[in-house]
């Protein structure tokens, strides 16, 4: 069974949301970052970003429908985001997921590049923590960080091996994030609290750095 127009179309004004909301953080430099809504599990059949366009606007071509092997469900000349395998491996490992975003950020980017000798960011005791939906007392989060491989096939197998059901997202070594959640509110709210967390985590740094200094001059 394929999708129909009135799930397409919900999906794709989803994705207008989502898309202008990011956009107005800044979170899509470049072109970079690509969104994606599930339509269907079986078969798997998700609407995606078109490649190269520019996120902080919007057309009548910014979206496609593509299957588990992110081909267009349609004949279409629309190319879909160079990065959809890794959206179809989120789907295919954890099929509660209903939407997965994805930006790259100064911010995820620096954390990115500070943890990866690591492979991995943990940061505990923090109330955002809960926006992840892990609500337990002082916990600790541990979001898992691979290597930026130019071959999308291989980025999205690195990611299929590290990721868990229990943090809905991955670090990309200067790259930036996938975060998903059940659906598409759920997604965003995962994506923000990771990206309060990193940010939140980077300035810590800076600031202890900079009373250190004072304190010691
Ligand atoms: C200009 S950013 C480089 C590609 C990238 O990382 C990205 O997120 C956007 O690629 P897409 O094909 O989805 O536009
Ligand atoms: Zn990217």
């Amino acid at each position: 069974m394929t999708a129909t127009l009135e799930q397409r179309l919900d999906a794709f004004r989803r994705l207008d949301d989502a898309k202008l909301t990011f956009a107005r953080r800044d979170w899509f430099p470049g072109t970079s970052g690509n969104l994606s809504i599930k339509i269907q599990n079986e078969p798997l059949q998700f609407a995606v970003t078109a490649s190269g366009k520019d996120k902080t606007k919007l057309s009548p071509e910014d979206y496609l429908v593509v299957d588990r092997d992110s081909r267009p469900v349609d004949a279409t000349s629309l190319k879909p985001s160079a990065e959809t395998l890794i959206h179809a491996v989120v789907y295919q490992k954890f099929p509660q997921a209903g939407a997965c975003f994805h930006v790259h950020t100064v911010w995820n980017n620096l954390i990115s590049e500070l943890y990866f000798g690591q492979r991995a960011f943990s940061i505990q005791g923090q109330e955002l923590i809960k926006g992840l939906g892990i609500w337990e007392e002082n916990a600790r989060i541990t979001v898992p960080i691979v290597e930026n491989f130019a071959d999308i096939p291989t980025l999205a197998a690195a990611i299929e091996k590290v990721i868990t059901p229990e943090i809905p997202g991955v670090l990309i070594r200067n790259h930036g994030i996938y975060a998903w959640g059940g659906n598409d509110f759920e997604a965003k709210r995962h994506l923000e609290a990771f990206e309060f967390l990193f940010e939140y985590h980077a300035r810590w740094l800076q600031l202890r750095q900079a009373v250190v200094s004072t304190t010691t001059n």
